[in-house]
This record gives structure tokens, sequence and C-alpha cells, in this order.
């Protein structure tokens, strides 16, 4: 059966500018777009030139070199000629494939915020259409409030559309720009135009504002659009845009989208997705979303005793599509919800051995469990499961003894107006018969501990010289003075490795402390240095 081409538009770098807290460079915005570019979607919306000279330099030339490039501006002026309309010059100056209008296509919208007649709309929409294709370019129209038009006057919304397609453009985009239409609204909707104008020139542009942006995509596409718009990680204004990242997969691993329709997006390419989506956060400078489908670290990971016994007989049990599909990884946690299959997935990950039968693995679960109660959590601390598994089941060399630490935080006003702050720390450790004992000044107490542990451990001072503190959380609980503390510490080794270890204390330094620890005593375990 020969598939429909199903066309991806991508406005991470227009409506996704519009995201409050996000502010492109001209290297970020290169950067997207080779990136989308590589993953396959067909249409990079680059921004709006003339909007600010950023966007205006990023027209300069085309930035993709597979998908159609486009700018983004408004149709020309009512009442002005195309010749003699400023935003119209800018986007016929920049170096594009594809010019994308915005338009208004609800009645109500025409009056108020354009103040000219429907008419005179339609005839802006028309012109501007024209003046697109005469300069060689692939023209679409983004009819804003196409979904609300259409509720308030299905007449007009629709000559809007109409008059898009008559006046040669490619595609006419129904977006929902408030983002308040629901997914049964835009399927009946979609297919009433659909048997006006033919599926294959329309485009759906859905925002997020119930949530519902991907299903209402999804309806679109049902009900017959053939190009469907997003950005990634769903960014966009107010709520955001349909997210692509998980459009993308929907599209191309659920039989009734992948049978019906071909996309440019490659299985190879989707591999990639989950990079890609973390790849994005890195340059926005945020966290990644764990709880995202598809590519959150969570989405193949799961706790529960019962469910970690039947992935282990097949995956297929839990998971709707393979992790490796999308480039995600399998995970299986332990913590306070587990069972004894989780333990044995964890432990081969780790490649800790362990007999199945070995009755010390329950003794471990118990162990797990009761710390749990007290407020470890070891589905984020691996390297603190890791030790805690090897104490249990075969013993965790002795490399070195803490036999106290100390840690002063000092602030004094120096001159009038002016104080100084600092923290110093001072830590006595034993190996073997031999006594170190190491002091240091940090900008904080745990980093004064963290200088002091790692300044002298004497024969093992060569193998944590690279070691970094990459993350440090600390969540209080139990709230009061009698709080506990737990603390999470990530570690690195300067090229790929990362560990976490936890501490739990009454005392948000003892609870570092630990964390520290066991980190230090993680990469060594790890190297295997004999214990001296
Ligand atoms: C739904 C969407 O996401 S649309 C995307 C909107 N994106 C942006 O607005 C981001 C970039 N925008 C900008 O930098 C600026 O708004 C500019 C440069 C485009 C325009 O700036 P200004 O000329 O100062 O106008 P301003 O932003 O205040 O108002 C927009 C004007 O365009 C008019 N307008 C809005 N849509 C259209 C349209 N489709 N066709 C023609 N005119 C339009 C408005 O009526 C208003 O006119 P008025 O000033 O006569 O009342
Ligand atoms: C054009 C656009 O972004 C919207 O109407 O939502």
């Amino acid at each position: 059966m020969t598939r429909e081409r199903l066309y991806l538009f991508d406005t991470t770098l227009r409506d996704g500018a519009l995201t409050t807290g996000v502010d492109f460079s001209l290297d970020d915005k290169m950067n997207i777009a080779l990136m989308l570019d590589r993953l396959g979607v067909d249409y990079v919306e680059g921004g709006y030139p003339g909007a600010n000279p950023l966007d205006t330099e990023f027209f300069t030339k085309k930035r993709t070199k597979r998908a159609k490039f486009c700018a983004f501006g408004m149709t020309k002026r009512a009442g002005r000629s195309i010749g003699n309309d400023p935003g119209v010059a800018g986007l016929l100056a920049s170096d594009t494939d594809a010019i994308v209008y915005v338009a208004k296509s609800w009645d109500y919208h025409v009056h108020v915020a354009l103040g000219c007649t429907l008419e005179e709309n339609l005839e802006c929409i028309a012109e501007s259409v024209r003046a697109a294709i005469d300069s060689g370019r692939e023209a679409m129209v983004d009819l804003e409030h196409f979904f609300d038009g259409y509720k308030a006057n299905p007449d007009y919304a629709l000559a809007c559309a109409a008059t898009t397609i008559r006046s040669g453009a490619r595609w006419a985009v129904m977006c929902d720009t408030n983002g308040g239409t629901l997914p049964h609204e835009i399927e009946r909707i979609v297919a009433e135009v659909a048997r006006v104008i033919p599926g294959d020139r329309l485009a759906i542009h859905a925002h997020n504002d119930t949530g519902n942006a991907v299903a209402n995509s999804l309806a679109a596409i049902r009900a017959g659009a053939r190009q469907v718009q997003g950005t990634l990680n769903g960014l966009g204004e107010r709520c955001g845009n349909a997210n692509l990242v998980t459009l993308i997969p929907t599209l191309a691993l659920k039989d009734e989208f992948a049978k019906a329709f071909e996309i440019g997006v490659t299985p190879e390419a989707l591999k990639e997705i989950t990079l890609v989506s973390r790849a994005f956060d890195e340059l926005l400078n945020r966290s990644p979303n764990r709880h995202a489908p598809y590519v959150g670290a969570s989405a193949f990971a799961t706790k529960a005793g019962i469910h970690a016994s039947a992935l282990a007989k097949d995956p297929r049990t839990y998971e709707h599509v393979t992790p490796d599909s999308v480039g995600n990884k399998r995970a299986i946690l332990v913590s306070d919800q587990a069972g004894r299959s989780n333990l044995l997935s964890e432990l081969a990950r780790l490649g800790v051995e362990c007999d199945p039968a070995d009755p010390r693995l329950n003794r471990l679960l118990e162990t797990v469990k009761e710390r749990e109660s007290q407020g470890f959590a070891y589905e984020g601390a691996d390297a603190s499961f890791e030790l805690l598994a090897r104490a249990a089941l075969g013993g965790v060399p002795d490399f070195f003894e803490v036999e106290s630490f100390h840690v002063g935080v000092e602030r004094k006003v120096v001159a009038p107006g002016v104080t100084y702050s600092a923290s110093q720390a001072v830590v006595k450790i034993r190996i073997g018969d031999d006594g170190f004992i190491s002091a240091a000044e940090g900008n904080g107490p745990v980093n004064a501990l963290d200088l002091a542990l790692r300044k002298d451990l004497g024969v093992y001072q060569k193998h944590i010289e690279n070691l970094v503190l990459r993350d440090y959380r600390v969540r209080v609980f139990q709230g009061g003075t009698d709080a506990v503390t737990r603390v999470l510490i990530e570690f690195g080794d300067g090229d790929r490795d990362t560990w976490s270890t936890v501490g739990v204390s009454g005392n948000v330094i003892d609870a570092s402390f630990q964390a520290l620890v066991e980190g230090i005593v993680y990469r060594l375990v790890k190297l295997g240095v004999p214990a001296q």
C-alpha cells in the first residue's frame, strides 16, 4: 500500500522564540536549524525578518541544506499597495524557499485588531500570496484563530482558506491560536473544511493551552490535514505548541499513522530524537523533562516490582514501543517499590554478579526498603546502591576511615558596608597505620569539606585527581526543627562517566559528607584500586 506524504513543519525558531525565558542567539538559531535539518523535518521557520536585527541577519542567507527555509510575517496592510509595504518587502528580501504569512480569519479580529473590512482582508491575503509566488517562493498562510473564527462565522473562515489556496499558496494553515479548541472539535471542523479544500493543502498549527496540542494535531491529520506544525520540546507562546518530539515518534511508530503516512524522518534519524531533545534543552540551559513522552529519562523507567518482573520476561509487557526506536534506554529502578526482579536487573546492569537464589538478595532488598524509609532514595543514586549491594553480596574494600571532620562558617564585617564570609573545614582520615589531617577553605561549608577531603588521600590521591562535583541537591522532609535532610551529589570524572550518591542525616553537612565519601569510595571501587 502506498503511503501518503505527511509534511512536518517546525516553528521552534519563530513561535518557539515567543516562549517566556527563551532568547536565541544567532549561533543558537543556526545550530537549531541544522539540528532540525538533520532530523528530517520538511520546513524550518526561522523567524520574522524585520522584527529585530538578529532575525533580519538570520535571513540574509539560507540556513538549511535539505529542509525548506521559511520566513514569517504579516500579510500586507489594508489601504497600502503591496510594493509599499515594508513588512512584505522584508519577507521578499529574505533568502528563503518559502514565505509564511499570518492573516486574520476570524471576522471579529478583522474588525477589532485590523480595523478593515472583511473584503479588504481577503484582498490583502490574495495580493500577499501572489507577491511571494511571483518572487519564486512557495507561499503559505497561517490563518490565525481559524477554529474560533470558524465557530463564529464558518463562511468567512472558509473564505480566508479558499482565498489562500486560490491565490496559489501551497498550504492554508489552520491555527488554533488561543489553544482552546478540543480534539473532537478540531476533527469535526477539519473534516468539514476538507470537503471544500483538499486535505493535501491543509496544515494544522495547534497551541497547548488545554494540554491537547498533540492530540489536536493528530485529530486534524485523521480528518485530512497533511502538514503538521510544532516545535522542539513543545516550546511556544504561553503553554507552547504541539511538541514535535512527541508527534514524530507517534507518527512513525503507531500503526494508524505509520501505515498511512510517510514522513521525512527516517528510522535511523528517529533513533537520534532523544539526543536532539536533550541537546536542545542543553542549549536552552534547562534540565530535560524526565517525564517527557518517548525521550524523558523516565519514559522507559519502572519502579514497580511487579512490572520489573514481567519486563524481565518480555519488555513488551510494559512498553508501548521499544526504547531503542527513539534512542532512549530502559531503566529498572531500585526503591521502596522494588522487588527481587528490580534488584537482579539493576545488578546485571551494574555488572555485579549474583545468583538469583542467593539468600543475601532478600536481605539486600530489606535493607534498601529500610533505608528508603529513613530517607535514602536509591533510584537517583546508582553509586550508593552499588556500594550497598557490593557490601551485602561480597564486600567493599576498606580504603580509608574517616576519624572526624569539622566545619566552621564565618561571616564578619571587615569595613563599613563590606562583609566577608568563608567556610573552613578540617578532615582527619586514617589509611592503615597512617593518619592524615587536611584543612581547606571554601565558599560554603560543603565546598570546604569537599576540598579538605580530597586534598590528601595518600596512596589514593592520584585516582581522584580528575573527579568533579557536577550537581548537588538537597531535599528536606518531615519539616520542622527535627527535619531529615537528603543530599544527592552527582560526580563526574572529566570524561564521560558520571555517578550519583545519597546521604541522609538530620544535619545537612553530615548528609553531604556521607554522599561525598561514597562518591570517592565508588570511584576507587570502579577503578579496581586495592585497599592499602
Ligand atoms: C499568533 C502569532 O503567533 S503571530 C506571531 C506574532 N509574532 C510577533 O509579533 C513577533 C515579532 N513582532 C514584532 O517584532 C513586531 O510586532 C512587528 C515588528 C512585527 C510590528 O511592530 P509594530 O509595527 O510596532 O506593530 P505592533 O506590534 O504594535 O502591532 C501590530 C500591527 O500589525 C497589525 N496586524 C496584525 N496582524 C496583521 C496581519 N495579519 N496583516 C496586517 N496587519 C496586521 C495590527 O493591527 C497592528 O497594527 P496597528 O499598529 O495599526 O494597530
Ligand atoms: C500564527 C500562529 O502562531 C498562531 O496563530 O498561533
